[in-house]
């Protein structure tokens, strides 16, 4: 790395998803010095060093966090406030905490207090995941070409707050700022509504196998398919997701059931037009996002501007 490492001493706590793909990232590019980790069960610290996961696998988070000049929080939502309190004995002055959980203001409230006035707070989100859990499922591109919101605080360290950015930057995210009650809204809309409504649709064609016996699982390979593997997220993490943005959920969960009522009323009236407009409506959308080089991993990227 020109310049040197961006952290010396990085500690990773929960050895999961985000945390292992964070791992093999950093050493890809060899972003940082040293990367201690930190897992409750030792089962999966076992797996973590079975598979190389961290320089050092520890036994104790004050293992862990000790010395260490950035520590990522990479658990569940509903576990970040116990965790932030059980570390803050042993983080080093000047350090910097950062997490890694899909809702803010919650993670804000539960885990600020517990941190020394002579350590830096930086929320964070890498808007980058897939359906699978655990130290085995990472990989080093999941963050290349995405992008990964900072939620800094009133007075955040510039320094500080530059330096996790070019952290972020180094994994392969593109960085943006926001604050926690727009990042909250902003996710019940594109992310935790749409997985409220895939594990629904499963959920409903589960309730009917019995009419349709195997054919849901024999013909799932379209559409349907996105939605199962979508409903095939960790339960726990979105539990707590729902959990901890009640709020912008709800709002956003309120307007979506206003209009499936209306599409719902359009069907049974044979409102063609209605079911038309909203749904031309929607595809320009689609288009839209292509169009912008928001979706490069699309089947049809590119093929919008040639065919009008
Ligand atoms: N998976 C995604 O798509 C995705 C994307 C962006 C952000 N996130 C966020 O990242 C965080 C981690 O998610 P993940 O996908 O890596 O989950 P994961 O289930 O793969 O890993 C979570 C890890 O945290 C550990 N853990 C759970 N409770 C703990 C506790 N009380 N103390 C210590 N460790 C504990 C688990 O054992 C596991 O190792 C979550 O906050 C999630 O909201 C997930
Ligand atoms: O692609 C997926 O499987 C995801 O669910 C990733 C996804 C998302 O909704 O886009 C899930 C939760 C996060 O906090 C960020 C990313």
């Amino acid at each position: 790395m020109i310049g040197g490492p961006i952290y010396d001493r990085v500690a990773l706590i929960g050895l999961g998803h985000i945390a292992s793909s964070m791992f093999w990232a950093m050493k890809r590019r060899g972003l940082v010095g040293h990367v201690s980790g930190y897992a409750r069960s030792d089962e999966t610290r076992e797996t973590a060093r079975r598979i190389g996961l961290c320089d050092t696998v520890c036994d104790s988070l004050e293992d862990a966090v000790t010395g260490a000049d950035l520590i990522v929080l990479a658990v569940p939502v509903g576990a970040m406030g116990p965790v932030a309190e059980a570390i803050a004995p042993y983080l080093k002055s000047g350090a910097t905490v950062t997490d890694v959980g899909s809702v803010k203001k919650d993670v804000i409230a539960k885990v600020a207090p517990h941190i020394p006035d002579n350590v830096h707070f930086i929320p964070g989100h890498p808007m980058a995941g897939t359906e699978h859990s655990g130290p085995e499922s990472g990989f080093a591109t999941l963050f290349d070409n995405r992008w990964c919101l900072l939620v800094p605080l009133e007075g955040s360290d510039p320094e500080a707050l530059e330096q996790l950015r070019r952290f972020w930057e180094g994994l392969g995210a593109h960085v943006d700022e926001m604050d926690a009650d727009h990042h909250d809204l902003v996710l019940a809309v594109v992310s935790h509504t749409p997985h409220l409504i895939a594990y629904t649709m499963v959920g409903v064609a589960d309730d009917l196998r019995r009419v349709t016996e195997n054919e849901v699982i024999k013909y799932s390979a379209t559409g349907f398919r996105d939605f199962t593997r979508i409903a095939a997220s960790d339960p726990t993490m979105w539990r707590d997701v729902f959990l901890t943005n009640k709020e912008a959920t709800l709002e956003i969960l309120g307007r979506f059931t206003e209009e499936l009522f209306a599409l719902q009323r359009a069907i049974r009236k044979g409102d063609g037009a209605h079911l038309h407009d909203y749904f031309t409506r929607t595809r320009a959308i689609r288009r839209g996002i292509i169009e912008a080089g928001q979706d490069t991993e699309a089947p049809d990227f590119g093929r919008v501007k040639v065919e009008r």
